[in-house]
């Protein structure tokens, strides 16, 4: 039998809400209706997750998807012993018979048989069928799905079929305006108020050039770094261009750009 305990978020995590999205998944956690969030990368959906499993007592089972991802390791497979074999479930099935919310990040990335093995889990049927080992799940009564989804990556080979979308209620998440993100910087780093200023002004600074240079704009996570390494003794200018220039671009333009802007609002 799976320990419940140790999916459990034991800490409530500092979440900032950025409207009433705390209240509008309750409702859909109350109808056990599938979610999904979408938004740029580091913007808060990992952590809103992890906070709503806190706040309604659920154990959390988090699985980040890749491309290798086959149904299998979701669902679980057979495993080779010296006395014959030995089914293990998968992260999928675990949370489906424990009554966890199982919150599959980066979704999209994952093979087209791994949606197919989802979808009797988000209709009414609420079933897993463990196809090799000939078992039908019934999910546990406080079963939730949730996915991740990021619409900035999304291509002609890469998106969610619409007969998969139309499973979902959904969240869109942006970065936070620039007060909750100062107030994220501060809770998360310890800096103070005006360092964090100064840095959601170089993010918004990058933001812009999103489309015009830039795939993605600053992520918040990466403001945590740089206000981190600040806090920890590293001099901005110096902490700024490590933690959100160098990540994001390659393009000698774009980072000489970065770089002018964070001289300018740290000098
Ligand atoms: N609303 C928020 N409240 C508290 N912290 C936040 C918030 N938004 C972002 N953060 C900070 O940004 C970091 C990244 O957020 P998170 O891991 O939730 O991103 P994500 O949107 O899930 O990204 P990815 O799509 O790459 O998984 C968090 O660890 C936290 O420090």
């Amino acid at each position: 039998m799976t320990d419940k305990e140790q999916f459990k978020v034991r800490e409530e995590p500092f979440y900032q809400a950025q409207g009433n999205e705390v209240a509008l998944y309750e409702a859909a956690y109350a109808a056990r209706l599938p979610v999904m969030v979408k938004g740029p990368t580091g913007c808060g959906k990992s952590r809103f997750i992890e906070y709503m499993a806190w706040k309604l007592a659920r154990p959390l089972i988090t699985v980040a998807c890749n491309e290798d991802m086959t149904a299998s390791d979701l669902v679980g497979r057979y495993l080779l012993e010296a006395n014959g074999t030995r089914w293990l479930d998968g992260p999928l099935t675990t949370a489906a018979r424990i009554g966890a919310i199982c919150y599959l990040d980066e979704v999209v990335e994952a093979r087209q048989d791994t949606t197919v093995v989802i979808h009797p889990l988000t209709d009414h049927r609420r079933t897993l069928p463990l196809d090799k080992k000939g078992e039908l799940i019934q999910a546990h009564a406080d079963f939730q799905l949730v996915i991740s989804y990021n619409p900035g990556y999304q291509s002609l080979m890469k998106d969610l079929k619409q007969s998969t979308k139309q499973r979902f209620t959904a969240f869109e998440f942006d970065y936070p305006d620039a007060a909750l993100e100062i107030s994220i910087l501060v809770s998360e780093s310890g800096i103070d108020e005006a360092t964090a200023r100064q840095l959601v002004s170089v993010g918004a600074a990058a933001r812009r050039l999103k489309g015009h240079g830039l795939d993605e704009g600053i992520s918040t996570r990466l403001l945590v770094y740089a206000a981190t390494l600040i806090k920890g003794g590293v001099a901005p200018v110096d902490a700024c261009r490590m933690a959100l220039v160098r990540p994001i671009t390659d393009d000698r333009d774009i980072r000489d750009t970065l770089d002018h802007a964070i001289d300018a609002t740290f000098a």
